[in-house]
């Protein structure tokens, strides 16, 4: 455990707002204080119920309506200490998130590794590891209204009866005890219930991203099953989670009544020498249930503090290498009753343009499997097109990603105009460099704003780009032009549509340097034509971006390759212009010959299609 990493993380989330957390936690010392002013109340009213004091009607309404006093203002107590605290957490919670969250997208060093496999997990984290964090600092607020409370109730009871109160320390030492011990138990059972909670939602989170597949594998049984089985594990280990806090609440309840049952033993021979009245019994019973409750309060600290160190270990771990607590705890602001300040996206000066970029003994290998690249050099000079190429799983991918960052290189340098890239995920950015991955994603927005996502740029701009990336026709057909709202709560986009749209958005950036992670599997052979021919139109007369680094397997874009780097299981094979490598290597010829029969196929498929489309008009 790591408590150096949770004193600091505990001391910076009390500074976000300290009047709040130093009156909230006196509100709830007051909360906690409040019942020993009861005890005293309930046992000035016993003792002249008993007779113990000269009684008067009166005086006993008096005290009666003093009790009705003190337990209200006990309720407005709480309710005051309940909107300050809620008020306290939420900022807490809130700046923790975000510092998470700053981190994951601008932070140096590639992210993609950081975020756990499903988001469904990251999610868990967001909130459950932070809530755990919160929840110690909240806690600290328990144990100083515990001391407060028990220190003034003993000091009563002890000035009342020494011996009583001796005595009644007994059960409360036992039940440290047993707290002290089940909470190992507690805090394991905890962990497992947490963990397998975690494990839940990382499925239901993968069965709906994948519903699909799920439904044309007709696998909706099986997946069911697994998810039954998941939630069998949760069920189990959500029982015995609760189970061991009933256990705790259990033995807490029944110290509460064996110290009850001491009072009164011992009291009852005090009484009958007369040195323990009615109102003191009601005193110490009242105190006995209150004092109970301290060694649940130290307790639940006590498991607190791993539970904090293994949310921070988490949550540092979803941000970028060099960061730590510190990292995760600074204030950095928040918002809650004004909007925060605009952001305003300047675009970068254009202080150093590409000449070169040069990238030597790129090696990255997967932990999983030790696949992924192996000394790849590539050499990308201004003005080029530079094809890479390769079967399936040669690495094109995985060269690309490493190449900007957002892969950790296993070994490897990167130079941009000949000067060293220390931190490729923050350099090759646009807009010096802009990229179209395989996977594209549009956000729930217009289409406006999925292009810009705050890029400061202009109609003329936009226009351009979106004719550029071979768009411009689809836009006319859209309900709402530029504001049609599309991704997945929007107007659903084809396959192709969302890979020109995503190009959209990389050239709006006006990059130095487009980088292309095949466009094939989403685009016909035609449009990729009209694409590449636009945008090397463009790259010619200064329109659009200079330089062109594309990940392709097809013709349309291999013949007007510049250089062809061929992959094969991560190693270069062949580089150098697509007649010479041809003549020269077997890998390149082989995929060459392959696509000419692809290509071939679809050109007969589309024939045949417009074929048929003939013969039904005729009808
Ligand atoms: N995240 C990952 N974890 C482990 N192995 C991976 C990961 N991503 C890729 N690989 C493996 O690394 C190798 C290279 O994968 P990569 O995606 O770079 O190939 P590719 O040439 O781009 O393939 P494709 O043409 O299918 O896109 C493959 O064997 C793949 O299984």
């Amino acid at each position: 455990m790591n408590i150096r990493s949770v004193l600091l993380v505990a001391a910076r989330a009390i500074s976000y707002s300290p009047r709040e957390y130093v009156g909230g936690g006196l509100l709830w010392a007051t909360v906690f204080s409040i019942p020993v002013l009861t005890g005293l109340v309930l046992k000035a009213l016993f003792d002249q119920l008993s007779g113990h004091r000269p009684a008067s009607f009166e005086d006993a309404l008096w005290l009666c309506a003093a009790l009705v006093a003190v337990e209200a203002t006990r309720g407005l107590t709480l309710w005051l200490a309940m909107s300050v605290w809620t008020s306290w957490w939420n900022k807490t919670a809130t700046i923790i998130r975000a510092n998470v969250l700053r981190s994951i997208l601008t932070s140096r060093g590639p992210a993609a590794t950081r975020l756990p496999h499903s988001s469904g997990e990251a999610i868990g984290r967001f909130r459950d590891d932070v809530h755990d964090l919160v929840m110690l600092v909240d806690n600290l607020v328990d144990v100083f209204s515990a001391v407060l409370m028990a220190t003034a109730a003993f000091t009563i009871m002890g000035s009342i009866d020494p011996v009583i109160t001796l005595v009644l320390v007994l059960p409360f030492t036992a039940l440290v005890v047993l707290t002290r011990l089940l909470n190992e138990v507690i805090r394991r059972v905890h962990a497992r219930a947490r963990r397998l909670g975690a494990a839940v939602t990382a499925f239901v989170g993968e069965i709906f991203s994948g519903v699909l597949s799920i439904k044309t594998a007709g696998a909706e049984a099986a997946v069911l099953e697994r998810l039954r089985e998941h939630n069998r594990r949760r069920r189990e280990a959500a029982v015995k989670d609760r189970l061991a806090m009933d256990m705790l609440d259990t033995a807490t309840e029944a110290t509460v009544g064996l110290s009850i049952g001491l009072v009164l033993l011992l009291a009852a021979s005090a009484m009958h020498r007369g040195d323990f009245t009615v109102g003191d019994l009601a005193l110490f019973t009242s105190y006995a249930g209150w004092l109970m409750m301290v060694p649940r309060t130290f307790g639940r600290i006590l498991y607190r503090l791993p539970q904090a160190s293994v949310a921070i270990e988490r949550l540092t771990r979803l941000m970028a290498a060099d960061e730590d607590a510190d990292d995760l705890s600074r204030n950095t602001g928040f918002w809650f009753t004004e909007d925060p300040p605009p952001v305003m996206t300047a675009v970068p000066a254009r202080d150093d343009p590409l000449e070169v970029l040069e990238a030597r003994g790129l090696t990255v290998r997967y932990p999983e499997n030790g696949r992924g690249v192996e000394a790849v050099d590539v050499r990308i000079e201004r003005g080029s097109f530079t094809v890479v190429t390769g079967a399936v799983g040669a690495g094109k991918t995985t060269l690309i990603r490493a190449l900007l960052g957002l892969l950790p290189l296993d070994a490897g340098l990167i130079t941009w105009n000949g000067r060293r890239v220390d931190d490729p995920g923050t350099f090759l950015v646009p807009n010096r460099v802009a990229y179209v991955s395989q996977v594209p994603r549009l956000f729930s927005e217009t289409l406006r704003e999925n292009l810009l996502l705050g890029w400061p740029a202009d109609g003329d701009q936009l226009e351009r780009a979106l004719t550029l990336a071979a768009l411009d026709r689809d836009l006319a057909e859209m309900p709402d032009g530029l504001d049609t709202v599309v991704g997945p709560r929007g107007v659903r986009l084809s396959g192709g549509q969302v890979q020109r749209a995503t190009a959209a958005r990389a050239l709006v950036r006006a990059p130095d340097l487009l980088v292309v992670d095949d466009l094939s599997s989403a685009l016909d052979v035609e449009t990729e034509q009209v694409l590449w021919d636009r945008i090397a139109a463009a790259a010619k007369d200064g329109r659009g971006p200079a330089t062109l680094l594309v990940v392709s397997h097809r013709r349309a874009a291999l013949e007007r390759a510049d250089q062809v780097v061929v992959l094969d299981r991560g190693r270069v094979v062949g580089s150098g212009s697509l007649p010479d490598l041809l003549l020269t290597c077997p890998e390149m010829r082989r995929l060459w010959n392959e696509e000419l029969v692809v290509e071939a196929e679809e050109d007969g498929r589309r024939v045949d299609a417009r074929r048929a489309g003939d013969v039904s008009s005729t009808r």
